[in-house]
């Protein structure tokens, strides 16, 4: 097939949230210009339902959609199906699969990220991250006795939670679940409420086991059977059945403190000759599963040594920036993402990213911070096309209001949590006081302090202390008179500071 060249415009790569968002914006900017998006996948991901529920806090649902959808939408926009090869910066041009080339004026790259796997190839070793490797998951599952998880962030927290009738043993680096959101006292709160809702089920037949390594006691009760499904992220395990062959509900067995050191294949683990634990390893209580041998074994930094039917792998991301990008002389981040600037800039000129797949390089505001989630990619795409926008005029334009504070708001364990600011006090070393309210079962407050000012929150439950603390870490007023009034349940705090 002859090369087709087509001339200059605005090119998007990407048909995550990012891409869309940013061609969506550049549609809306320049009506009369084609602009093209060029994605990988045959669907596009949509943001839907939007609500802005405060100044900086959002909720929206994530859809996908067929591409024609979108060009319905926005008559300027043309989808192209197919993934990008290669990038030649310097002729400003894209290379794509189906053999055609496409110069463009500016380029904002949203190719996403991809998991970042303890082990790349591994058969028994899976990562989740779009609806393929989730499918792929659910079908694994299925037949699945035991599984492993690894891993201590936002998948992790979801699965443990959402799977049934299969045991898991989740594997975890910290002392307490869920790092990269949560401090210890979150989650003890949220492992305790685990619990007990448990407790609260209404199905006898079904039972959970939950025990923390190193914790005296098991701690079993029934469980909940008409949460399975129950929105814990806004859409991807919502239409997958994640239910393995078993009848009890829940059996969680954390392991704390500790890495992944080997992970045997059947045969090879017989050569060893070591000696996989059983689980649970209760005298009183009856053992779950137990099978003379495991398709996979996996040898924990603790000594610890489980069989499992195979490893989910939830260890974070790593930004997409190989092989296509290859050749080009970007700058990268740390975390080996697309370094961008105040203006979405990467270091190539005309080309922008903005997503998963780009490091923000500017002096962030005191209370915001870079997290690779949904609402970050939204904004990251539509002010990266305002940027493109502006500079297409010759100028440059103001930080969007969006980065001045890290705001997230999404469901653990059920749980409306929101996220606010240095919400774990990070980069504040020693020098913060924190002020919590916890009513077991019911709320979680926990506010960051430095200086008489609010840095940062975290809201567990229906606490409706959003907006309001959102305020008060936005306007840096100083809080030093009201002490610990701060969270004084009785007072109503909205009226305080209005
Ligand atoms: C299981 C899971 C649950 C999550 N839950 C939440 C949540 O509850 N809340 C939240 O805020 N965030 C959540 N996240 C994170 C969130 O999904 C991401 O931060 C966000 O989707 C990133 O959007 P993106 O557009 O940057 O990248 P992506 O959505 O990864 O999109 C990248 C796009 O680039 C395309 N692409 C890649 N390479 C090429 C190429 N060479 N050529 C052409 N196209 C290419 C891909 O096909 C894709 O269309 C979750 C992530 C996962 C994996
Ligand atoms: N509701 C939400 O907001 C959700 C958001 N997400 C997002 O999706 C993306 C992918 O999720 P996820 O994979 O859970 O990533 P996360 O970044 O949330 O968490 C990764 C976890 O894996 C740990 N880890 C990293 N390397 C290893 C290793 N070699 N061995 C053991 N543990 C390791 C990390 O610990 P450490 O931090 O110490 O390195 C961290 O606890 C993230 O951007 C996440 O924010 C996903 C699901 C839900």
């Amino acid at each position: 097939m002859a090369a087709v060249r087509s001339e200059g415009t605005f090119v998007v790569v990407g048909g995550g949230i990012a891409g869309v968002t940013c061609a969506e914006q550049l549609a809306v900017n320049f009506p009369a210009e084609d602009i093209l998006l060029v994605t990988a996948s045959p669907v596009i991901k949509a943001v839907t339902n939007f609500k802005q529920v405060s100044k900086v806090l959002e909720e929206f649902d994530v859809e996908e959609q067929p591409s024609t959808v979108l060009e319905n939408r926005f008559p300027n926009i043309k989808v192209i199906e197919s993934g990008v090869k290669q990038l030649k910066s310097e002729e400003h041009c894209i290379f794509t699969e189906d053999g055609h080339q496409h110069v463009y004026k500016k380029l904002c790259l949203c190719a996403g990220a991809k998991p970042k796997l303890i082990c790349e190839g591994n058969p028994y070793v899976l990562g989740i991250r779009d609806t393929d490797s989730a499918q792929e998951f659910q079908r694994q599952l299925t037949k699945a006795k035991r599984i492993m998880i690894v891993g201590n962030g936002g998948i992790a927290l979801e699965l443990v939670y959402e799977i049934e009738g299969c045991e898991v043993i989740w594997a975890i680096k910290d002392k307490a679940i869920g790092n990269t959101f949560f401090d210890a006292g979150a989650a003890e709160f949220l492992t305790s409420k685990l619990m007990s809702e448990k407790s609260e089920a209404k199905i006898a037949h079904r039972r959970t086991i939950y025990t923390i390594e190193g914790a005296k006691d098991e701690n079993r009760s029934k469980a909940k059977a008409d949460n399975v499904g129950s929105a814990l992220g806004p859409d991807w395990h919502g239409g997958l059945n994640l239910k393995g062959p078993e009848e009890f509900s829940h059996s969680i067995h954390i392991e704390t403190r500790c890495e992944v050191k080997n992970i045997y294949l059947q045969e090879e683990f017989k050569i060893t000759k070591k000696k996989p634990l059983t689980f649970p390893k209760h005298q009183d209580k009856p053992v779950t599963v137990d099978k003379e041998t495991w398709p996979v074994y996996v040898e924990l930094s603790n000594g610890k040594i489980y069989g499992c039917d195979f490893i989910v792998s939830a260890t974070g991301v790593t930004p997409n920036v190989h092989p296509f990008l290859h050749g080009n002389n970007f700058d990268l981040g740390e975390d080996g993402g697309l370094k961008v600037d105040e203006q979405m800039r990467t270091s190539l000129p005309d080309i922008y990213a903005a997503g998963d797949i780009c490091t923000a390089c500017w002096q962030p505001s005191p209370v915001w911070q870079q997290m690779r989630l949904w609402t970050q990619a939204r904004q990251m795409g539509w002010y990266a096309a305002k940027c493109m926008a502006a500079a297409t005029s010759g100028h440059s334009i103001d930080m969007d209001f969006s980065f001045e504070l890290f705001a997230h708001v999404t469901k653990f364990f059920n749980y409306k949590v929101v996220l606010l600011g240095k919400y774990n006090a990070q980069g504040l070393g020693s020098d913060h006081e924190l002020m919590l309210r916890c009513t077991r079962g019911q709320e979680y407050v926990k506010v960051v302090m430095q200086n008489g000012r609010m840095m940062g929150a975290v809201l567990i439950g229906e606490t409706d202390l959003e907006e309001t603390f959102e305020n008060l870490i936005l306007n840096q007023m100083d809080l030093s008179s009201y002490g610990e009034n701060l969270l004084d349940p009785n007072i109503d705090i909205e009226d305080y500071f209005d």
